[in-house]
């Protein structure tokens, strides 16, 4: 196991025109399990092909603990790529797919067993390891392809490529467990691509969100539902999205249309921002009673445990979601009120300062 150091690593597929990963530097820290989130187009197997030596960056150089591995082939890397869709030996058994990778250096026999036996048991696999792959479905056939990419304890990382496309959702739920705990048990370093966040969620010690090339945050799932570092983030991360709705700073208070809706918690310049604030946190209020802006309640969804009500605040939309049952009608005017700790400010996208209450300031 090593940290994977990426120093200005970028890739560019068209001789520099556009960047596919753009020049970062960073680290991946031994043991850890990530998550690297991100939607169709943003660079993930890009970089994860980076780090296996599949591709050869553009720029920049990458390191295992001190060792310069920039221009080192696959082979030398001692690294396990599982990929979206299987990658086997049909002709072989299931159990000498899973002991290939430990044959192949010469791992010995006793070790290998435990191993094998270990693994697909985590697996699921102990009663079909006499089985030749080509019998088995596409499922299936992933999950043996996920076994020889977990069945090498002394790896530098694990980069798991979307894995659980091909396996039915039934069974992702278990595999993602297993994969928990297998990577507590091997303490490997576990880099699992993905663009689905409930997958990135559930599975990762740390989760990081690519977007357009470039890493916006990279915290643990709670950090980047409460305290989103970027508007894409908060889009990105929550269902339904962050709501973002333009605003004014105007002497340190954050005034939207006419209404004041808090302070600023730092010195932040005047000029236009963005409030975002997650469903989640938006309350309603009945009568202008707290800071607050007045909206028309447009629909309400239903969801069972929860409501969704649909409103806008002057031509921008903005959910709040409540408890199941309540009462509020289409075309009736609320105030919402945004909670100084969970609402933040933005520019540029980028997160710039947070609410505050107004403590007086303004005219709510
Ligand atoms: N071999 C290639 N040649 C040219 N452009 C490529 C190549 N592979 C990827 N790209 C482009 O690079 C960008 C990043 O692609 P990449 O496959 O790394 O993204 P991704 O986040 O893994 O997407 P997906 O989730 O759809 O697999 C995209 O614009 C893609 O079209």
């Amino acid at each position: 196991m090593a940290d994977i150091r990426l120093e200005g690593v970028g890739h560019s597929y068209d001789g520099g025109r556009t960047w596919a990963v753009k020049p970062m530097t960073w680290t991946w820290h031994s043991s850890r399990a990530y998550a690297l989130l991100g939607p169709s187009g943003c660079g993930k197997t890009t970089l994860l092909n980076i780090i296996s030596g599949l591709i050869t960056p553009s720029v920049g150089q990458i390191f295992f603990d001190d060792r310069e591995v920039t221009g080192v082939p696959t082979a030398g890397r001692n690294i396990a790529q599982v990929f979206q869709f299987p990658v086997l030996y049909e002709e072989m058994s299931v159990y000498d797919n899973l002991a290939f990778p430990l044959r192949n250096r010469k791992v010995p026999k006793q070790e290998i067993d435990r191993r094998v036996r270990q693994v697909s048991e985590l697996l699921g696999l102990d009663h079909l390891l006499r089985r030749r792959s080509r019998r088995l479905d596409a499922g299936r056939q992933q999950i043996v392809s996920l076994g020889r990419g977990l069945v090498r304890a002394e790896v530098a990382a694990v980069l798991l490529d979307e894995p659980l496309t091909v396996v039915d959702p039934a069974l992702k739920w278990t595999l993602r467990s297993k994969l928990k705990e297998i990577h507590r048990d091997t303490g490997h370093t576990l880099i699992y691509v993905t663009h689905d966040q409930t997958e990135a969620l559930t599975f990762a010690d740390e989760v990081v969100v690519l977007n357009d090339g470039a890493i916006v945050q990279a915290g643990e799932p709670a950090e980047l539902f409460l305290s989103p570092a970027h508007e894409f983030v908060g889009h990105f991360i929550g269902s339904p999205g962050m709501n973002v709705v333009p605003a004014e700073v105007v002497g340190g208070v954050v005034r939207v249309g006419q209404s004041d809706v808090g302070a600023v918690t730092n010195e932040l310049p005047p000029g236009p921002v963005r409030i975002g604030v997650r469903p989640e946190f938006v309350r309603i209020t009945e009568a202008r009673t707290s800071p607050g802006v007045a909206a028309k309640v447009t629909g309400i969804d239903r969801m069972g445990a929860y409501d969704l009500v649909h409103t806008l605040v002057g031509e921008h939309p903005v959910i709040a979601k409540t408890e199941a049952g309540t009462s509020y009608q289409p075309d009736t005017v609320e105030f919402l009120h945004f909670p100084a700790d969970r609402t933040f400010l933005f520019r540029d996208e980028v997160r710039c300062g947070a609410l505050a209450p107004l403590n007086g300031r303004g005219q709510a």
